[in-house]
């Protein structure tokens, strides 16, 4: 156990990289994908279920918290880990994303964001003071700066202004975050789906020299084709001995294409999303259990995985649960979900270690197509 924040590099396979993160909370092994803890908790399941899984670090939210159930009560009882019962690390967003994804009446301006509660409707500010702020009072490992993410597709001249805003917000973060021992402040690059902008984000905010960089501003409604573009643009001017971290992906294959590339963290909520929604991600594609098609099949999801919800509960037994709506089948797919997701980093990091990425990637792809036997 250590007491302070570092990333080595163990393996590299192209530009993928096989890696660790050390923190006093544990270490991450990368690369790693985070389940979303949305409002302190990964939806339907238990902690020790979302460990059991393979996660070694999950995601907790600054906008959600700061309105309920508030910083500073989190604070006093003892931290979000404490309050969570998640031991291990915490990657906190900062807020900006979620606010323009959810509040109503928001306003951004050089100060920060000023927004309505999607709860009752009371009017927050949210600067890049207050974002670090909150983060520290939520105990987060990993605190995220305040950042402008665009909608796609923009102007140049817009995704331009929000990126050089991102810069101004990742320096006053950065003043505002200090120094927390064991604890990393994560710079975000932004510049929309143009390559000069994202390479003038990257090479600005290394001068910052954090411990760790997100790639922002994608995963909103562009082709896949432009978010992997703007990811190797950026690449080779991120230093290659800090986390790169891809926010809010993704799909399986967005993830094995951007691991390629070198990204080492990822965050989406879909494993968990469509686990509610009756949508189980197996080695074998995605299943929609709410299809008549399971109605009578008695196999597993996938009696191959190690995961219970996987390997011993009927297709038939979870179409019936989807259909009746029982709060079970929400608690089997979403388990099945992230474990999948655990096992596909898993095999990643493992395909990494032995230099073998690129066959490892087209296997995993051909089971996708080929189907369950
Ligand atoms: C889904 N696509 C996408 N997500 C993005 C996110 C959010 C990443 N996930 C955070 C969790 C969401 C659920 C609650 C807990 C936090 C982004 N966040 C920031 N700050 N900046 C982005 O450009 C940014 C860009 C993103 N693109």
């Amino acid at each position: 156990m250590t007491d302070a924040f570092s990333f080595a590099v163990s393996a590299t396979d192209g530009e993928a990289r096989r890696g660790t993160i050390a923190t006093p909370r544990g270490e991450i092994r990368t690369p790693a994908f985070m389940p979303v803890g949305t409002a302190g908790t990964v939806k339907a399941m238990l902690p020790e279920q979302v460990r059991q899984a393979g996660a070694d670090i999950v995601l907790g939210n600054t906008y959600h918290l700061m309105l309920r159930p508030g910083a500073e009560r989190v604070a006093r009882l003892g931290g979000l880990h404490r309050m969570m019962n998640w031991e291990r690390p915490i990657l906190t967003d900062s807020g900006g994303f979620q606010v323009m994804s959810l509040s109503g009446l928001r306003k951004i301006d050089e100060r920060g964001v000023t927004f309505q509660s999607h709860i009752d409707g009371s009017r927050h500010e949210l600067s890049p003071e207050r974002s670090i702020e909150i983060q520290g009072l939520l105990g987060s490992d990993i605190q995220m700066q305040l950042d402008e993410c665009v909608k796609l597709p923009c102007s140049d001249e817009i995704a331009e202004k929000a990126m050089h805003l991102s810069l101004r917000w990742a320096e006053r973060c950065r003043v505002a975050f200090g120094e927390q021992p064991g604890r990393a402040m994560f710079g975000i690059v932004q510049g929309g789906a143009v390559e000069r902008l994202r390479v003038e984000s990257a090479r600005e905010l290394t001068r910052l020299d954090l411990k760790g960089y997100a790639i922002g501003g994608l995963a909103v409604g562009e082709p896949q084709a432009v978010m992997l573009s703007m990811i190797e643009a950026v690449m080779p001017h991120l230093p290659a001995a800090k986390p790169r971290y891809l926010m809010g992906v993704g799909t399986p294959d967005d993830i094995v294409e951007a691991v390629r590339r070198g990204v080492d963290m990822f965050d989406c909520v879909m494993p968990t999303r469509a686990g509610r929604h009756g949508q189980a991600y197996t080695r074998y594609g995605r299943l929609n259990l709410r299809n008549a098609v399971h109605a009578d099949d008695p196999r597993p999801l996938d009696p191959a995985s190690a995961c219970p919800a996987a390997n011993t509960y009927s297709r038939a037994y979870l179409h019936h649960l989807v259909r009746a709506g029982e709060i079970l089948g929400m608690v089997l797919l979403t388990w099945a979900n992230i474990w999948y997701y655990q096992d596909l980093m898993a095999g990643l990091r493992k395909a990494i270690e032995e230099g073998r990425l690129s066959d490892h990637i087209a296997s995993v792809k051909a089971d996708w197509i080929r189907g369950a036997p």
